[in-house]
């Protein structure tokens, strides 16, 4: 498991249950910073298989989620978050005492429940959510600096091993990222607002666009170099991945959703009565968060999703 001083791979072997952006930005950033000895992988595409092993990101690749966590000392679940439950229920009896069980799922109440059930006595453990992603998906499309300046969100359920949780902090954190421990419903409510509501708003705005008139829709592209581009780069998400995410944090999302839809009738109404305190307000107010947001260094002129111009 855990490496001794003088052996500098932390893990001996790790599986990687799916390989899509972020599975596969995991297996990059292992190799190049030698943090496991060696990868095997798990999908279900033979095309995905072939190109993980043709990318070099793994020693061997399997359909079979069994022959992928044999002799593994820790299983990661990179796949979509509705998948874990047969996943879990698959390699579950195959899992030894000892070994560590990690994920990178969005959601993270749903996951525990979802995968706990499956894990025998003596096997740890330890939901995660890296914060870093992009719009892209599928091996090709990982890299291994991903992770780099980015939080880690742990949520170890009550009673977890301390020392599994410590060998996964200490693996993100060789992975380049931040780590804090938070309790799962605490984690689904704040994600809720910061990641699974902007993406339900890019979705909605960019279908609402797309139901426009023929003719207003092929400007719609035409001149969605501002606002507009930006909800496109969120909309162009994973489907799979997002129906599982807002599937499995229903009751947060909900009520983030409630939250937005009383506030922008306040606007709708500020707009209608040409109330411009109302607006000029709140506009000054979230301008400070974006430069908070910058100063945090989690967005502005170093991430490489933003336009270089954005200081
Ligand atoms: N994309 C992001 O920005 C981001 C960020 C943080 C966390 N996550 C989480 O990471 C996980 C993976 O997301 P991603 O962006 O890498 O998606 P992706 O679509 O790039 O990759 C998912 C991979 O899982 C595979 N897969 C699907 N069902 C499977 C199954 N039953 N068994 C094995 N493999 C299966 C797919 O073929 C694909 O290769 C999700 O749970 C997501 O919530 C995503
Ligand atoms: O930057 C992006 O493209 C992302 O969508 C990444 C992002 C997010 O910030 O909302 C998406 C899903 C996550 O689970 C974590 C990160």
């Amino acid at each position: 498991m855990v490496a001794q001083a003088d052996s500098e791979f932390l893990f001996e072997k790790v599986a990687l249950i799916g390989v899509g952006l972020i599975g596969s930005s995991l297996a990059r950033a292992f190799r190049s910073r030698r943090i496991v000895r060696q990868i095997s992988v798990s999908a279900r595409s033979q095309a995905t298989l072939d190109r993980v092993l043709e990318l070099g990101l793994a020693e061997s690749a399997h359909s079979d989620p069994v022959k992928a966590v044999e002799g593994a000392d820790l299983v990661i679940l990179c796949a979509p978050v509705g998948t874990y439950d047969s996943i879990a229920s698959v390699i579950g009896p195959h899992l030894k005492p000892g070994v560590i069980v990690t994920d990178v799922g969005s959601v993270k109440q749903a996951v525990i429940r979802d995968v706990d059930q499956y894990l025998p006595d003596g096997v740890h453990f330890v939901p995660g959510h890296p914060i870093a992603g992009t719009e892209k998906s599928g091996p090709d499309a990982g890299f291994a600096e991903l992770f780099d300046g980015r939080w880690c969100i742990l949520t170890p359920p009550p009673g977890a091993d301390h020392r599994a949780v410590e060998a996964v902090t200490e693996l993100w954190r060789r992975c380049g990222s931040m780590v804090e421990i938070m309790e799962a419903g605490h984690h689904d409510k704040v994600l809720a607002i910061t990641s699974h509501l902007p993406h339900l708003i890019a979705y909605t705005i960019v279908g609402t666009a797309t139901d426009l008139e023929e003719s207003e829709r092929a400007e719609v592209v035409k001149f969605s170099a501002g606002g507009f581009r930006d909800f496109t780069r969120i909309a162009g998400s994973d489907p799979v991945m997002w129906r599982d995410v807002f599937l499995n944090n229903r009751e947060a999302v909900l009520e983030m959703l409630q939250r937005f839809s009383e506030d922008i009738t306040v606007l709708q109404r500020a707009i209608r009565w040409g109330e411009g305190d109302t607006l000029e307000n709140l506009f000054f107010r979230t301008r400070e968060i974006r430069q908070g947001v910058v100063e945090a260094h989690q967005a502005g002129s170093f991430d490489p999703r933003e336009p270089k111009a954005d200081q």
